[in-house]
């Protein structure tokens, strides 16, 4: 039998595998008649292990949430493939979770019904329902706050609310983009110490956006780099640092692999100001349109 091979795992043995990803969005401006293609992402290969924790840094704007979305079935490349357990990714399932930056909580909705949802979806009957909300709502440090709504709630609590709503209906992969940006770099910590707690608990495989190279550093088995636009993987940065990670943010090593990851985006921000003079306009007018 012949199986495809991305990196070091067959797509059969991998958790998810992208092959050759390219994503270019039609853009239309003001007085064109035909949209100009954006090539947002490009050539991209990566590979995720079952139970892994990966991580993705890169430039803003280099396609990050791009294939996220992707991975969730929020959006199709427009070339190459993403497996997930060795069948193709063609749309948006339960066995993916995804937490976004925003929280994306039904504001209507109490914590406990919050956290229902996915189940509800999955028509789980009610006392079972309870049963697992309960458990996840306990899991991320919310016991007592069951009968609150969203804006009742702080905003590291809000991200508490949305981590365990995606853990309840128990997807084996969980889609992370730059969740925990909004919150205090205090609770930002917490959060991430709670994370590795739930995840050696759950032992789901997470795929995890972020800006934060200490974040990436401290979560994740390894770190993908991404280029500037258009993005593709530079390199991966495996952490052989030690768990549980409780303390070492001020160790010799994480400060050394760190710098290797900050090097890599470093590289990769000054080679795009170098190039953006040719290709400035069009990613620019993009780039701030969609910050908008
Ligand atoms: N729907 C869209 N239409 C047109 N262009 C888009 C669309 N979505 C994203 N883009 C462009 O694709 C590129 C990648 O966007 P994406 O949001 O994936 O980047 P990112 O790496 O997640 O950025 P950041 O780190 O700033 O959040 C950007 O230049 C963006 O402007």
């Amino acid at each position: 039998m012949s199986v495809s091979q991305t990196g070091p795992l067959a797509i059969t043995d991998a958790k998810i595998v992208a092959r050759n990803i390219r994503r270019v969005f039609q853009i239309k401006r003001n007085g064109d008649d035909k949209p100009t293609e954006f090539e947002a992402i490009k050539q991209l290969d990566l590979t995720v292990k079952p139970g892994e924790f990966l991580a993705i840094v890169g430039p803003s704007g280099c396609g990050k949430s791009t294939f996220l979305d992707m991975i969730a079935g929020l959006a199709r490349p427009s070339s190459g493939e993403i497996f997930m357990d060795g069948k193709k990714i063609t749309g948006p399932a339960l066995d993916r979770g995804i937490v976004l930056q925003g929280y994306a909580l039904f504001p209507w909705r109490t914590v406990r019904k919050n956290v229902e949802f996915g189940l509800e979806i999955k028509k789980v009957p009610s006392k079972e329902r309870k049963e697992i909300s309960q458990r996840y709502i306990e899991l991320v440090g919310l016991k007592n706050f069951e009968d609150r709504y969203p804006h009742e709630l702080s905003g590291g609590m809000k991200q508490r609310v949305a981590i365990a709503r995606a853990l309840a209906y128990d997807p084996e992969v969980l889609l992370m983009d730059e969740p925990f940006a909004a919150v205090d770099a205090q609770t930002r910590e917490t959060l991430q110490e709670e994370l590795l707690r739930i995840w050696e608990k759950t032992k789901k495989t997470i795929v995890f956006v972020t800006h934060g190279i200490d974040e990436a550093v401290f979560l994740a088995d390894r770190v993908a780099v991404m280029t500037a636009h258009p993005g593709t993987i530079k390199e991966i940065v495996t952490i052989n640092l030690p768990r549980p990670r409780d303390g070492i943010r001020s160790s010799a090593e994480f400060g050394w692999i760190r710098h290797k990851v900050w090097e890599l985006l470093q590289n990769e921000q000054s080679q795009e100001k170098k190039a953006k003079p040719a290709d400035s306009s069009i990613a620019e007018s993009i780039s701030s349109s969609a910050a908008l």
